[in-house]
């Protein structure tokens, strides 16, 4: 039997920690990179990581190390595992040290702040790889709850269908259920998106709404999402599929959701700082994402109502309140 394959994840945060204990419960040789060096050694050494996720046993196939180069050699899958907005950052750092034939997998949800890229754009130009070994993964992927073996099921995305196939194997267990897709255009934007509708249902919540209005806000954020989508060349349907829809439900209903949560800190009233010191320093993409992609919709010409009151209220000082009002003011249309 060939030895199992070595997948490096770069980031131990709450997704790239959860990430990295899926592969190793499928079978393989895993090496999680953390920033602080205590960070990898209480992981080596008690099996958690208390930051994230205090109440998880990691698998002991699942080794830990903050030396990004003894991390990424030999690995035939490279996991980035960090916030959107640091990616360039991180991976211009890290890029002498990649193995040439890795698959580089993105886990990240945003769109750059700078530049408006999807993070598969900024992965082929700062690792200088063909677009063929960069790949997604995406869904309904809260980490906690994947972390506690629920079950899920998720997307592999890469141009190349054998390298997703070969990730999708890679990725499989007995609570995690990984489809493959080409359409990396739609999977990201849906990825990226539904952080900012998320926030918005947690600013309904905040202000005393109830399903309906989430389903509502849900509905029509999913049609601005596919309309961005579909502009940018992406395929309607994927839009209806597990990293359209599924992520857009579980995020914007969840407790557990960052991006839902801080919405909601906004509706009943908190300001920015407050619902960003309630973090804890954990990323709520959508906060910075609303704007890069409110952007990306003008430069195309598409209408994205709710994410433009998203990023009004976030960086404008518009109240959730006239901002919900606003919505239900515009001009009336057919569905
Ligand atoms: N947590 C979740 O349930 C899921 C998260 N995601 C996405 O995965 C990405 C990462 O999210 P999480 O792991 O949840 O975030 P997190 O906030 O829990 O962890 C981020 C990790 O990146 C590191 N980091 C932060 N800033 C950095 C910097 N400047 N340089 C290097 N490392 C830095 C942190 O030390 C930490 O290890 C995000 O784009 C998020 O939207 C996707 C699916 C599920
Ligand atoms: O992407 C996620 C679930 O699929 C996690 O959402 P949050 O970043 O809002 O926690």
């Amino acid at each position: 039997m060939a030895p199992p394959e070595r997948i490096t994840v770069l980031g131990a945060g709450s997704w790239g920690t959860t990430f990295a204990k899926v592969l190793a419960d499928a079978g393989n040789d895993v090496v999680l990179w953390a920033r602080r060096a205590e960070v990898a050694a209480a992981i080596n050494e008690t099996r958690r990581n208390s930051a994230y996720l205090p109440d998880i046993r990691l698998p002991s196939t699942l080794r830990a190390t903050d030396d990004a180069a003894e991390a990424v050699h030999g690995a035939g899958a490279v996991v980035l595992a960090v916030p959107s907005q640091t990616l360039r950052e991180n991976l211009a750092g890290w890029q002498p040290l990649l193995p040439p034939e890795a698959t580089l997998v993105s886990l990240a949800k945003g769109v750059e702040l700078s530049t408006l890229k999807r993070m598969s754009e900024v992965i082929g130009e700062v690792a200088d790889v063909p677009m063929a070994h960069v790949a997604v993964v995406s869904g309904p992927n809260l980490a906690k709850e994947i972390a506690a073996e629920q079950p899920t099921a998720t997307v592999v995305a890469c141009p190349d269908h054998d390298r997703a196939v070969a990730l999708q194997h890679a990725c499989s267990t007995p609570y995690f259920r990984p489809y493959t897709n080409t359409d990396l255009v739609g999977i990201e934007i849906a990825g990226a998106c539904k952080n900012v509708i998320a926030l918005a249902c947690g600013m309904a919540a905040g202000l005393g709404f109830g399903h309906n209005t989430m389903s509502s806000l849900i509905t029509r954020g999913l049609a601005e999402t596919t309309r961005l989508g579909v502009a940018l060349g992406a395929d309607p349907m994927t839009f209806a599929g597990l990293a359209g829809l599924g992520d857009l439900v579980a995020t914007a209903m969840s407790p557990l959701s960052r991006n839902r949560t801080f919405g909601e800190r906004l509706g009943r009233g908190e300001t920015m700082a407050q619902a960003q010191e309630a973090a804890h320093g954990q990323v709520s993409e959508g906060v910075k994402s609303c704007s890069s992609i409110r952007q990306l919709a003008a430069r195309h010409g598409v209408e994205m109502p709710i994410t433009d009151v998203v990023h009004r209220v976030c960086h404008e000082g518009l109240a959730p309140a006239p901002a919900a009002a606003e919505l239900l003011g515009r001009e009336r249309k057919p569905e």
